[in-house]
């Protein structure tokens, strides 16, 4: 539990209700849309300056430093101590309060700084707890969201036909506009199949938050009693025979049939992951930005080993480096 909030993650009730809210409602707005955008463009085009035509390089570190910036964007600017991270945002709240559009947020900060003075009484949401729910936010974010894009990266790479029909779809439809934007994502229909079929089978979340549950069960026979303390198996259901045709098989044209069930690397219920909008956007926004401008190749194509290596919370590719390569767009 925290010094100072007991943030979302650890919360129950009321708390991680009222939490929980505040941080999907952020993201919803157009505001937060738009600026998002603007902000993720500009970091894809720094995240980029990291690469080279002519010297591979290892992209962990890159893509660590571009997920806190990602993240920073969704909530606010912060920096890394704890003490000093609470400090800090307090006086960016302030701050905030001084600028503030109070018809136009466009971060968690100013969507708190939006709520009702009665609303912000409640327990719930004070400061401290508000402040934690952030830290959780990039405690939930590092690993997974730079596994992630890590994943899609090395499937690009060890598959270069996937990778040269998603950048032959982005010149088809945006036909050299940069940067390409979110109206775009309707038409790049194979780039998106391609990112949730990355999500599927490179499962790099594959545990959920752990539960206690209310009532007993009883699932497949066994009786599960009241306030049992459960994991859910995220992986199972992605490569489940009965509900996918070939499984192991990355394909992502599999997508153009739309599928009901099994599909499930935020979670599932109403402890999904909250950062669910910002990540949708943010990965396509990242993967059809850099493959419009950019061939991904690797420094050795016969060493992308398929083994996985396993953060403690997410699961990478092995190490290795590539090239960009400028392309005509
Ligand atoms: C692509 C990257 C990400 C993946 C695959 C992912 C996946 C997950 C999963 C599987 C859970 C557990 C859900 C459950 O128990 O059912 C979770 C929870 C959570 N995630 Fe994410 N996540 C990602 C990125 C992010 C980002 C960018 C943020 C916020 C900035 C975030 C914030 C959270 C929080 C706060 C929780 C706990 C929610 C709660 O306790 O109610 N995640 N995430």
């Amino acid at each position: 539990m925290s010094v100072y909030g007991l943030g979302i993650v650890w919360a129950n009730g009321h708390q991680w209700k009222e939490l929980n809210k505040l941080i999907l409602q952020s993201q919803q707005t157009a505001t937060f849309q738009q600026n998002m955008q603007q902000e993720l463009t500009q970091e894809v085009n720094e995240l980029c300056k990291c690469f080279s035509p002519d010297n591979a390089t290892d992209p962990l570190d890159c893509f660590y430093d571009s997920t806190l910036n990602v993240v920073s964007i969704m909530v606010n600017e912060v920096v890394g101590e704890i003490d000093k991270l609470h400090g800090f945002m307090k006086q960016k709240l302030e701050n905030h309060a001084m600028e503030n559009n109070k018809k136009l947020p466009h971060d968690l900060l100013a969507a708190y700084l939006n709520l009702s003075e009665s609303e912000r009484k409640d327990s719930a949401l004070s400061e401290a707890n508000v402040f934690q729910a952030i830290v959780d936010m990039y405690i939930a974010a590092y690993d997974t969201y730079t596994a992630t894009t890590i994943m899609i990266v090395f499937y690009l790479l060890k598959y270069p036909d996937v990778q040269r029909k998603c950048r032959e779809e982005i010149h088809k439809v945006c036909k050299g506009k940069t940067p390409v934007t979110i109206d775009d994502k309707d038409k790049l229909c194979y780039v998106e199949s391609t990112i949730k079929e990355v999500l599927r089978i490179a499962k790099p979340v594959v545990l959920a938050i752990y539960r206690a549950i209310e009532r007993s069960i009883t699932v497949e026979g066994y009786n599960i009693p009241a306030k049992s303390i459960i994991l859910f198996d995220l992986n199972d259901p992605q490569i489940d025979p009965t509900l996918w045709d070939n499984p192991d098989v990355f394909d992502p044209d599999r997508w153009t049939n739309p599928h009901k069930n099994g599909y499930i690397p935020f979670g599932l219920g109403p402890r999904r992951c909250v950062g669910t909008p910002t990540i949708d956007l943010s990965l396509f926004l990242m993967i059809i930005n850099i493959l419009q401008k950019f061939e991904l190749v690797p420094e050795d194509e016969k060493n992308l080993p398929m083994e996985k290596e396993w953060s403690g919370i997410a699961l990478f590719p092995k190490p290795f480096k590539m090239f960009m390569k400028p392309v005509d767009y």
